[in-house]
């Protein structure tokens, strides 16, 4: 796979889109340490490096699909329905590799607040979304699949103790041509401060 679209790297940022649907392959071996390795990059406050991330890829990805859908099912979701369970199944299984995402909660921390974490943690998973754009793939963050249901994430290791959980980066070639996102105007969102009012 080669870049198609991140002719400099401010080109790369501005044309970033999800991609829900993906199929193989996935990021090669060697790509994909450099896509997890720009997550080392973060901003991250007190140097707690609170990012976690499980890489899930090959036979791996159906036994997480049966284990994350049982347990939404026992918790009674009932959103749930067989059809959504087909359609998930289904997508699932055109993508090539998940990350799990997760925060290490820093039980002993008491200087650097929790949402700082939070936030190093997305700052991460941004890192990725952009890093596996530049390399030419396609990556969708999903808070789906079990996200909120604690079975789920302490089956992927992931203690509720220990972890809050973030969802997963669904990673591969997007499976269809994927035109430009439309972005909002940054103006609409930019004010500039000269002083007290
Ligand atoms: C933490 C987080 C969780 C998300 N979970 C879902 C999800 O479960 N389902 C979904 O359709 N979109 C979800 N999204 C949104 C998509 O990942 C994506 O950002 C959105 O479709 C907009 O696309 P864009 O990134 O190209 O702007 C989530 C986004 C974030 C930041």
């Amino acid at each position: 796979m080669t870049a198609t679209s991140t002719a400099t790297p401010l080109h790369a940022l501005t044309t970033r889109r999800s991609v829900k649907f993906l199929r193989g392959p996935a990021p090669k071996p060697d790509e994909l340490e450099q896509i997890l390795q720009a997550a080392m990059s973060a901003p991250d406050h007190g140097a707690l490096r609170p990012w976690r991330f499980v890489v899930i890829q090959g036979e791996a990805i159906g036994k997480l699909a049966d284990v994350a859908l049982e347990a939404v099912k026992r918790s009674g979701d009932p959103r749930m329905t067989p059809e959504k369970e087909k359609s998930v199944r289904e997508w699932m299984a055109g993508v090539p590799l998940f990350v799990a995402v997760a925060q290490k909660i820093a039980h002993d921390n008491t200087k650097i607040p929790e949402h700082e974490q939070l936030l190093a943690t997305g700052c991460a998973v941004m890192n990725i979304l952009n890093a596996t754009h530049m390399l030419g793939y396609g990556a969708f963050w999903s808070t789906g699949v079990g996200t909120y249901v604690e079975d789920v994430q302490n089956a992927l290791g992931l203690d509720s103790l220990d972890y809050r959980f973030l969802g997963y980066l669904a990673i591969g070639t997007p499976a269809c041509a994927v035109p430009p996102a439309k972005r909002p105007d940054f103006r609409d969102f930019v004010t500039e401060w000269t002083g007290p009012v």
